[in-house]
């Protein structure tokens, strides 16, 4: 039996989605030879850590607790007097990451999982990188720092998966990095990559106010902790360095032009999150349903679209017939067009759906298990 012993970042909704999905498909991993040892889990607080790190993992049933209790608001440390585990505080845990990655890592690997949407991981998982051990994303910060930053990442581009980070679930990273292994030169990009916005657009298109809509796609899971990043365009600017830089680009983030679909005056400088929410919101509703009466009396529709094309890159709204590929799109769908020398007149395209917990934590799994080649 391969055994993965994982530590995960994050467990809040793709975290804990992904330890149940973890504990529910334990019997095809075994028939795969395969056993997932959760060894740590860690929040915004603390960090839990399995008791005898070399042998054992987290037990199943604490690990469901443990997503009862995150799904209630609580914070891990709670289950400190548990008994086969040691909770250790930040910033202490991060010198505790370290200590494990150093003990597990070269010996007998140790894959890093980033369910957070922290850019406070990014130092911790180059230290970790370096150590041997293998790391998987749904994080997209940490792709989308600095050009050194993201070099330092994919020194080992074996060890790093991330196809979470672009489109939760669908495979676009697996399928850019077999066209570029491939040498078929990618020519253009074109792209609906946000759930939110794609739910958003098709909601509102059928007479829903703006503000009820982005709350219910918060509470599907869609939206980033803060919708703003989403309404803002920065999710799909990020979804669109990393492919830019996937593709070779050694561009940054100020590269990128974006559209907000609101203005400075709402930032998260100016409201908090539930400010926002709350009376924020209100004040885009009209401006969104003018905009998208305007498209429908011209028989077309709002997107909002990712382009990339040679050394441009830009995100935000456009007016599409309705009948496009683009256009058709209903819900959180994602859709990605790529045109190469081998797809030119019709392009590569993936199409499914682009964001949620359940698809996004089956995404990071898919990834974990592709890199039990890696471990002894
Ligand atoms: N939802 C989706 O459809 C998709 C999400 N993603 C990405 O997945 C990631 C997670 O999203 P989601 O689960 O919705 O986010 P949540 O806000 O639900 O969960 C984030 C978790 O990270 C923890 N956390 C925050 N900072 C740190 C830190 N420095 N160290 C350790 N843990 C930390 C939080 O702790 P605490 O519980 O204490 O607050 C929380 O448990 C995001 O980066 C998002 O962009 C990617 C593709 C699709
Ligand atoms: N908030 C994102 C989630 C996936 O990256 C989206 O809406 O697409």
């Amino acid at each position: 039996m391969k055994t993965i012993p994982l530590i995960l970042m994050g467990c809040g909704g793709v975290g804990s989605h992904l330890l149940q999905h973890i504990v529910s498909c334990r019997s095809l991993h075994s028939l795969q030879g395969l056993l997932l040892r959760v060894v740590g889990v860690g929040d915004s607080k603390s960090l839990m850590v399995v008791d005898d790190l070399l042998n054992k993992g987290l037990d199943d049933n604490f690990l469901l607790e443990l997503c009862r209790l995150k799904h209630a608001g609580e914070s891990i440390s709670k289950l400190a007097d548990s008994g086969h585990c040691h909770v250790f505080a930040h910033p202490e845990s991060q010198g505790k990451i370290v200590e494990i990655a150093s003990q597990l890592g070269k010996k007998s690997g140790l894959a890093f999982v980033d369910c957070t949407a922290s850019s406070g991981t990014v130092s911790v998982l180059k230290q970790v990188v370096d150590m041997g051990c293998c790391v998987v994303m749904a994080n997209k910060k940490p792709l989308t720092s600095t050009m050194e930053d993201y070099e330092n990442l994919m020194k080992y581009p074996r060890r790093i998966r991330h196809e979470s980070t672009v489109g939760a679930g669908l495979p676009v990273i697996a399928s850019l990095n077999r066209i570029i292994s491939s040498g078929d030169p990618v020519h253009r990009i074109v792209g609906s990559l946000s759930g939110t916005l794609g739910y958003v657009m098709s909601e509102v298109e059928d007479g829903k106010p703006l503000s009820q809509v982005v709350r219910a796609a918060k509470s599907l899971g869609y939206t980033e902790p803060d919708p703003r990043d989403d309404l803002g365009g920065m999710d799909v600017a990020r979804k669109a360095l990393i492919l830019a830089r996937i593709l070779g680009r050694r561009i940054n983030m100020d590269s990128i032009q974006v559209e907000s679909l609101y203005p400075k005056e709402m930032g998260p400088d100016v409201m908090t999150v539930d400010d926002f929410l709350g009376r924020g919101l209100l004040l885009l509703d009209n401006d969104i349903q003018e905009r998208v009466e305007k498209a429908a009396s011209n028989g077309n529709v709002l997107r909002y679209v990712c382009v990339i094309e040679g050394p441009r890159c830009k995100v935000g709204v456009q007016e599409l017939p309705k009948n496009s590929a683009l256009g058709r799109l209903r819900g959180s769908d994602n859709v990605l067009e790529v045109y190469t020398r081998c797809y030119s007149d019709q392009p590569l395209v993936i199409q499914g759906a682009g964001a949620g917990n359940d698809t996004t934590a089956a995404g990071v799994l898919a990834d974990i298990v592709d890199i039990q080649d890696l471990f002894p």
